[in-house]
């Protein structure tokens, strides 16, 4: 229902009771139709109000009423009286004005909003559109951009974006309803001819089409994503193991040996799904410190999920002896060859014959530490992504001899931890890291060649990452990627001349290894690509000194710096990852495109809108890819990565087909092998 009352002499205040959010139940709309008749009947009555009882303006229609035979006045022509009235209406909008009750709000003459209030469309998210007039009223009053925007992701915004929207006309930190009662009386009398939105023509818009096109495509993109992050679930090896003919075997038991960043994370994880742990770190101190960080990151875990964690389904131990009952060990020490073949061979000898062996590695050899145990089939990767209980992405990495029962039982476990669990085969930083490794290079030529971190961050966020290639970087900390270098031999900073930027015949920049050198590992340190204000700090800020090092680096090897826009950078940066992508595929390191882009929406950051790297390259148009490809590896000749792999050179040849039939070409091409 809704409570009226004339208020300060000449407002009719609308008070919509409908706890808990003052849905728009047939009695409140009938409570609203009664009341606004009163108000506009009223000689005394100059001005209207309305707003919702206990600080909620309102949720919308009554999803309760939804399915059953409809009764009481129907929204639409109430809120087209409410915007026809004589009278100035205006909305007080309290804690939500969302669905139906941000509708209800367009029909009034003036909306203003405590700042603490949050605005929106939801009605996709319940598989409706906004139905009461919000496809109409809102592009009208903000633009079709911004309107598509909100109706089509549903999201809520603030207070201070709808007033920037140009939804709200005020926003106040006041009590919104006596600010909206003054408001009201001091429009008293004022024509409302401008006031009314429907009457509002759309603002017309050149690239409407275009504009279209670009929201087709994103629901486009969303449609594929969601079948591949299914599809991925159903994976098959060369050897012929599949999801649906291979059995995973029980794990109840699981340890996880190391106690590092990623150690905790999967220990955390485990428990999380119910296993039961033996956490094991040799190092007494780390120990000590990991006994302390688990529990908490658990605690927190089961705040937010509102869960219960069983707290003695952990045990801990100094010694590898402690899991010789286990089904399953995921191994996480530090990324080091030797290291990890002195515990797979001490695990071959402790554990149960059958016991499962994995590696938590980024991009080590999984054929080489089977081999140092005595059950080489029973062993497989899983390349967990840090924070490893937060990211949803697990490379579940087979080997040569890894049976297909160790592959499914690998699976079956990610996805008890709530991952989604992709299988790969086994190969120099798998398919994420090795598709990254381009990116990477690509990102830092751009840099020799005249490009800012600014301006190549600023393309890759505007296309859609969280992160530019070079903020993720100063994240995640430039000495893991210098390390991996300095072991393949790589970062050797001595060489002058033309060989400083070459390595075995191929391009290559020092400039990550030259930051190293000056202490400069990211945030962590405060200084990396961007300046912080202290070690670990988190805002990046633009740093001269870097670009004074470019400058000197520039000079230093006769580099004349050119003009690179934001389209070179996505094609150069994207193209070749793709590429690496398609050439990834034809090796069956990853069975189809889904995996791939499973991979990097989950792991990397890929905007979901844009369906993964392999889908996008299918939008862009294959020819398009190979062309932009071919025409910077002739720019770029000692850049091989950048010429197109042999299957997207057939895939064009064979007329581009869609990305649902790449599979095709694929087998075609691995049955005659
Ligand atoms: C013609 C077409 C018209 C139009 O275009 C269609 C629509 O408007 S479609 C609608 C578009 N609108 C939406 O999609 C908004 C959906 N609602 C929300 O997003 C949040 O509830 C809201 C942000 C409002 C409050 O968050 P919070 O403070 O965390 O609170 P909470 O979430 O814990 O809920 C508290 C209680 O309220 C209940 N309830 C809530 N909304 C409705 C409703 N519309 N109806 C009925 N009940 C509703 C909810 O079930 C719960 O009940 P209980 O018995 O206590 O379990």
């Amino acid at each position: 229902m809704a409570q009226y009352r004339r208020v300060s002499g000449s407002v009719g205040l609308i008070t919509l009771q409908n706890p808990p959010v003052n849905a728009l139940s047939a009695s409140v709309r009938q409570g609203i139709v009664d009341s606004v008749k009163r108000a506009l009947g009223d000689q005394k009555v100059k001005s209207v109000v309305i707003c919702g009882q206990n600080g909620v303006f309102c949720g919308g229609a009554d999803i309760r009423e939804f399915g059953r035979q409809m009764s009481g006045p129907p929204l639409v022509p109430m809120i087209h009286d409410i915007e026809a009235a004589n009278k100035p209406v205006v909305a007080a909008i309290e804690g939500s004005a969302l669905g139906g009750g941000l509708e209800l709000a367009l029909g009034c003459h003036y909306r203003i909003s405590h700042s603490k209030a949050k605005l929106g469309l939801p009605e996709v998210t319940l598989g409706l559109l906004p139905a009461a007039g919000g496809t109409q009223r809102l592009p009208r009053l903000i633009g079709v951009p911004a309107a598509l925007n909100l109706i089509t992701t549903g999201r809520h915004v603030t207070a201070a974006e709808a007033l920037q929207l140009g939804i709200l006309d005020h926003v106040t930190e006041h009590n919104t309803v006596d600010v909206a009662v003054k408001f009201a009386l001091s429009v008293t009398g004022e024509s409302l001819d401008g006031r009314r939105i429907s009457s509002f023509s759309c603002a017309p818009l050149s690239d409407l089409d275009s504009l279209f096109e670009e929201a087709m495509l994103k629901a486009r993109a969303l449609q594929y994503f969601f079948f591949a992050q299914r599809a991925v679930g159903r994976w098959s090896t060369p050897s012929g193991a599949r999801w649906d003919t291979s059995q995973p075997r029980p794990v109840r038991k699981a340890a996880v040996i190391g106690l590092g960043t990623m150690g905790r994370g999967i220990t955390v994880a485990l428990a999380q799904a119910g296993l039961s742990v033996v956490a094991v770190e040799t190092h007494a101190k780390q120990l000590m410190e990991a006994k302390k960080a688990v529990p908490s990151m658990l605690k927190r875990g089961a705040v937010r999920g509102g869960t219960t964690i069983e707290p003695d389904s952990i045990t801990y131990s100094e010694t590898v002896q402690a899991v010789a009952d286990v089904d399953l060990v995921i191994e996480a020490v530090f990324e080091d060859m030797a290291l990890k073949e002195k515990v797979f061979q001490q695990l071959s000898i402790v554990c149960k014959p059958d016991t499962l062996l994995c590696t938590n590695t980024s991009s080590l050899d999984v054929d080489h530490l089977a081999s140092q145990t005595r059950h080489p089939e029973l062993v497989v990767g899983m390349h967990f992504f840090a924070p490893a209980h937060v990211m949803k992405l697990l490379e579940v990495v087979y080997g040569r001899r890894s049976s297909p029962a160790a592959v499914a039982t690998a699976m079956q476990l990610g996805k008890k931890m709530g991952k989604v669990s992709v299988a790969v085969g086994n190969c120099r930083g798998f398919a994420g890291n090795r598709m990254l490794k381009r990116y990477l290079e690509q990102a830092f030529f751009l840099l020799e060649e005249g490009a800012t971190p600014e301006l190549v961050d600023r393309a890759l966020e505007e296309f859609g990452f969280p992160m530019g290639v070079f903020r993720m970087s100063d994240l995640s900390g430039l000495d893991v990627g210098w390390r991996v270098r300095k072991a393949d031999g790589l970062a050797d900073t001595s060489l002058t001349g033309t060989s400083a930027r070459v390595r075995q015949g191929c391009r290559y920049s020092p400039l990550g290894d030259l930051l190293c050198e000056h202490g400069r590992f990211g945030q962590k340190t405060g200084r990396g690509w961007y300046q912080y204000d202290k070690p670990g700090g988190r805002v990046a800020k633009s740093d001269p000194w870097l670009h004074n090092f470019l400058d000197e680096y520039r000079a230093r090897h006769g580099l004349v710096p050119r003009c690179i826009d934001q389209q070179e950078v996505l094609e150069r940066c994207l193209f070749v990852l793709i590429n690496e992508g398609f050439q990834i595929l034809e090796e069956g390191i990853a069975a189809g495109p889904e995996d791939i882009d499973a991979i990097y929406v989950f792991g990397y950051g890929w905007p979901r809108h844009r369906g993964g790297p392999m889908f996008y390259a299918d939008m862009v148009g294959l020819e398009r890819v190979v062309e932009r490809l071919e025409r910077y590896h002739q720019a770029h000749p000692n850049v091989p990565y950048l010429q197109p792999s042999g299957l997207l050179r057939r895939l064009v040849a064979n007329g581009s087909p869609p990305i649902h039939k790449w599979r095709n070409v694929i087998k075609n091409r691995n049955s005659q092998l």
